[in-house]
């Protein structure tokens, strides 16, 4: 697969003020970014005063005290198991109908809403790219962690932005500051540039913080999907703006990460700037979706 991108940004992110120039805020295929959310900010401003705010905040004190490597290892190994439940795809887009995400300055809606603006937004300007639909309905289905038949995980151990534990966290993640409380900071043994990782590792080596990305990597792997690479290194990393956004932890990337970035950063602008409080007719464009599960999942999936 090669693809051409229009770089979005600049070397210096994180940019909380988006460019202004106007051709800067036409993506690669006609997407044009709305300069303000729904609540009259620019996207991802953790510190504008509004309604949200605090919450955010409190949300990632918590998340950056709480995500250690140790923690981090248990998770994966307690929920790679895949014993809880046995669903369709389509059955946990609804369950997604309950869930509110409390580390999101952008959106309150129910995150069916988010997934739906997400796939439709994409398809309009990549027509031809099913995978990629599909991977826009699905890569926020991890967050049914919160729910109880899933453990009712707290949401700092399932949504919010990701990044690497096992070395330093690097000053470009969102609220840094709260990480001095982690046990991680001060232990040699995680808190340097490399820590646990070498140069080009490749990011299948690295373990991130524990969230609804990487539970629905596992999900959609175990159950042998027929996705492309792309969209797993997608649903895996779409949190981790560390990376896709600063540019942070390249030295840990291999040459198949380089290339996947490239999606993911065209991902990425549809999964944040589709949120809106415009409704998408979930019954109209079902059809349409429930063809594309067929296509890349089976029947019934362990989660
Ligand atoms: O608040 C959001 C939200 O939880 C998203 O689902 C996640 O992918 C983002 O990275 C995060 O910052
Ligand atoms: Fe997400
Ligand atoms: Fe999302």
């Amino acid at each position: 697969m090669t693809i051409l991108i229009h770089e979005q940004y600049s070397e210096f992110e994180e940019t909380k003020v988006l460019p202004i120039d106007e051709e800067e805020l036409v993506l690669d295929n006609g997407f044009v970014v709305p300069q303000i959310n729904s609540f009259g900010h620019t996207f991802r401003d953790y510190d504008a005063e509004s309604q949200r705010q605090e919450g955010v905040e409190n949300f990632y004190l918590t998340n950056h005290i709480n995500q250690t490597y140790d923690f981090v290892k248990k998770m994966r190994e307690k929920y790679g198991k895949l014993d809880r439940v046995e669903m369709s795809i389509w059955e946990c887009c609804e369950l997604l109908n309950e869930v509110v995400d409390e580390s999101d300055p952008d959106l309150d809606e129910p995150q069916i809403e988010h997934l739906l603006q997400t796939a439709e937004a994409i398809r309009k300007d990549y027509p031809t790219e099913d995978w990629l639909h599909l991977t826009g309905l699905i890569h926020d289905l991890g967050k049914v962690l919160l729910l109880p038949s899933f453990g009712e995980l707290p949401q700092w151990a399932v949504v919010g932005d990701t990044y690497p534990v096992g070395c330093a966290f690097d000053e470009s993640i969102v609220h840094h500051k709260h990480f001095k409380e982690n046990p991680d900071y001060s232990n040699p043994a995680y808190n340097t540039e490399y820590g646990v990782y070498s140069e080009g590792c490749g990011l299948n080596n690295v373990l991130m913080s524990w969230g609804h990305d990487d539970y629905m990597y596992l999900v959609a792997k175990e159950n042998k999907t027929t996705l492309p690479s792309a969209a797993l290194f997608i649903i895996r990393y779409h949190s981790f703006y560390a990376l896709h956004r600063s540019r942070a932890y390249k030295h840990l990337m291999n040459q198949e990460d380089v290339e996947n970035l490239k999606w993911l950063q065209i991902f990425n602008k549809y999964d944040l700037y589709s949120k809106s409080k415009v409704r998408v007719d979930v019954e109209k464009v079902k059809p349409y979706y429930l063809s594309l599960i067929e296509k890349y999942f089976p029947v019934k999936l362990k989660w």
